[in-house]
């Protein structure tokens, strides 16, 4: 569970921009919280804050009952390493690296390679890529790359996925196939939290979140047809 209470989130001193304004939230283990709201809401910051990237100005944040403000950097890391996976919108691979470089190279100075290997194979073909296995993102489209980024993100078996626009730089097509990943993803349990501005994705979460300057404006859930503005 994720459990946000009063986060403040500031950016700068003069000016100073509060990007999240004392947002609360429970997140349950298996939920798939897609977050819209106009540019510049806090959407990222928020999805920021859940993955240990940035600190608070004040409140608090507790991740499968660790509160993130008492653990140190090692901590956080970890933490990041085993239980928070991110795909971004520009995918964020390593151009001097193959495609399974990229997939075992943040796991690399903490897991056994040739296990890495497998489990990254294995991952490879789940998103129909075991044909890229030695190719460079270079020469990959936008879709393979993305489906490159989610084996990454997905190698270290996390029970929380953040994803901040992942099909921003796609065809509709692609996103289809990227959509589909993720949700079966989502069916392993997997917390998923999701940035997008398309509308058309929004039916994939079992929640919607509407950020609008800091707050939480609105957050729907749809199984319960429930309004809430928090979980408070
Ligand atoms: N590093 C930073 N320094 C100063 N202000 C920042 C920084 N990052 C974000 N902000 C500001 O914080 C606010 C929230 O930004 P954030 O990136 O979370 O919004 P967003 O909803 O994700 O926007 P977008 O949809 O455009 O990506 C905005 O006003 C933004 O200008």
């Amino acid at each position: 569970m994720i459990i946000l209470e009063d986060v403040i989130v500031k950016y700068g001193t003069n000016p100073v921009t509060i990007a999240l304004n004392k947002i609360s939230l429970k997140i349950n283990q298996g939920d798939w919280i897609t977050i819209v709201g106009s540019s510049g809401s806090g959407k990222s910051t928020l999805l920021n804050v859940v993955g240990g990237l940035l600190p608070l100005t004040s409140g608090a944040i507790q991740i499968s009952g660790l509160d993130l403000a008492q653990l140190n950097n090692n901590e956080i890391q970890e933490l990041r390493r085993n239980t928070i996976s991110y795909i971004y919108q520009d995918f964020k691979l390593f151009n001097q690296y193959t495609v399974l470089e990229n997939i075992i190279v943040p796991q690399l100075p903490y897991q056994d390679k040739k296990n890495l290997i497998t489990k990254a194979k294995h991952l490879l073909t789940s998103v129909n890529l075991d044909h890229r296995t030695n190719h460079f993102p270079t020469q990959l489209s936008g879709g393979e790359k993305q489906r490159v980024a989610i084996a990454r993100a997905l190698l270290s078996e996390p029970a929380i996925l953040l994803c901040d626009e992942p099909t921003g730089n796609l065809d509709s097509e692609n996103t289809d196939v990227i959509m589909q990943l993720i949700k079966a993803t989502h069916s392993k349990g997997i917390t998923i939290l999701f940035v997008t501005h398309d509308q058309k994705l929004i039916h994939y979460g079992n929640q919607i979140l509407t950020m609008r300057d800091g707050n939480i404006k609105e957050h729907y859930i749809h199984e319960t047809n429930d309004k809430k503005k928090s979980y408070k």
